[in-house]
């Protein structure tokens, strides 16, 4: 079980007059058996921004990034309430899978289908019951673009997915989960995986898709979080230990822990 050594924590919470929430945790915990690996964790995420989770490897980012579209059901006790258009999604009653279609997400390894690109887009649209194939073509094409894909791909959509480079994939699974048109983003790590050049790539999409997601991303690369966060959080031992702007975060933090941090003397 991860120690609690936080004494202090300074969460800086919006004017909700001028700042609109796309989606808050008020006092979330998760327990995967007896450790607790998220500890009491209330957060706001400021819609059409991007906010940056960052922590050393185990603080629990992706513990709390998975719990925000209930991805830890089943795997670990998640308690305390998740606020979505007011309403809390962390309670029984939410039709999950109508949820995820307001909140998506792109996991660390580009995971598509091994079917077509075009298929990989079409595929959850047509299990939501979307038949028009114009529609569908007009949707492919849309998604496509924002993620930065259609140029390299607009000739051939019906090759298999498997065969773009990582890089490609990556953006194609972008382009599967904005395909349903989600209010909010999760990305796990999604570049990590990626050669840096594709993962600039990735990282000039998600500056586009801003102007119509919220977006809400793990990760490692302290260059990437301060090039395209306008928000930070930083996590340790399961705890929110300092949220704010990012350039707050990384210039003039106010908990050691964090200079620590952003600074490379841990993590
Ligand atoms: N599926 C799981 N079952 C049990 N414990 C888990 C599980 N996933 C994560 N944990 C534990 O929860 C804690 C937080 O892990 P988490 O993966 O959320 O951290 P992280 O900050 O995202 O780390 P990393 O940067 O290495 O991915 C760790 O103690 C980890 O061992």
């Amino acid at each position: 079980m991860a120690e609690n050594n936080i004494e202090k924590s300074r969460i800086m919470t919006f004017n909700e007059d001028k700042h609109e929430i796309a989606l808050e945790t008020k006092d979330l915990h998760v327990h995967y058996g007896s450790n607790e690996a998220i500890r009491d964790v209330s957060l706001q995420f400021e819609r059409f921004k991007i906010t940056a989770l960052i922590g050393a490897s185990g603080s629990g980012k992706s513990t709390y990034l998975r719990s925000l579209n209930r991805m830890n059901d089943g795997i670990a006790d998640v308690t305390g309430k998740i606020i979505y258009r007011d309403l809390d999604i962390n309670k029984d009653d939410v039709d999950i899978y109508e949820m995820r279609k307001h909140i998506g997400m792109v996991f660390q390894r580009p995971n598509p289908f091994s079917k077509s690109i075009y298929e990989n887009i079409t595929f959850a649209l047509k299990r939501h019951g979307m038949k028009d194939k114009q529609l569908l073509e007009e949707r492919v094409e849309k998604s496509l673009k924002q993620a930065a894909l259609w140029d390299q791909v607009k000739d051939d959509l019906n090759v298999s997915a498997l065969s773009l480079s990582g890089g490609q994939q990556q953006r194609l699974c972008i382009a599967r989960a904005i395909a349903m048109e989600p209010d909010i983003l999760l990305l796990d790590e999604p570049a990590s995986a990626l050669d840096p050049i594709s993962s600039r790539i990735v990282e000039e999409s998600l500056l586009e898709l801003k102007e119509k997601y919220t977006i809400i991303i793990v990760t490692h690369n302290m260059q990437q979080a301060s090039r395209i966060s306008d928000y930070t959080a930083f996590f340790h031992s399961g705890n929110a230990v300092e949220f704010d702007k990012t350039t707050t975060i990384f210039t003039r933090p106010t908990i050691k822990l964090t200079d620590d941090y952003v600074s490379g003397n841990f993590g």
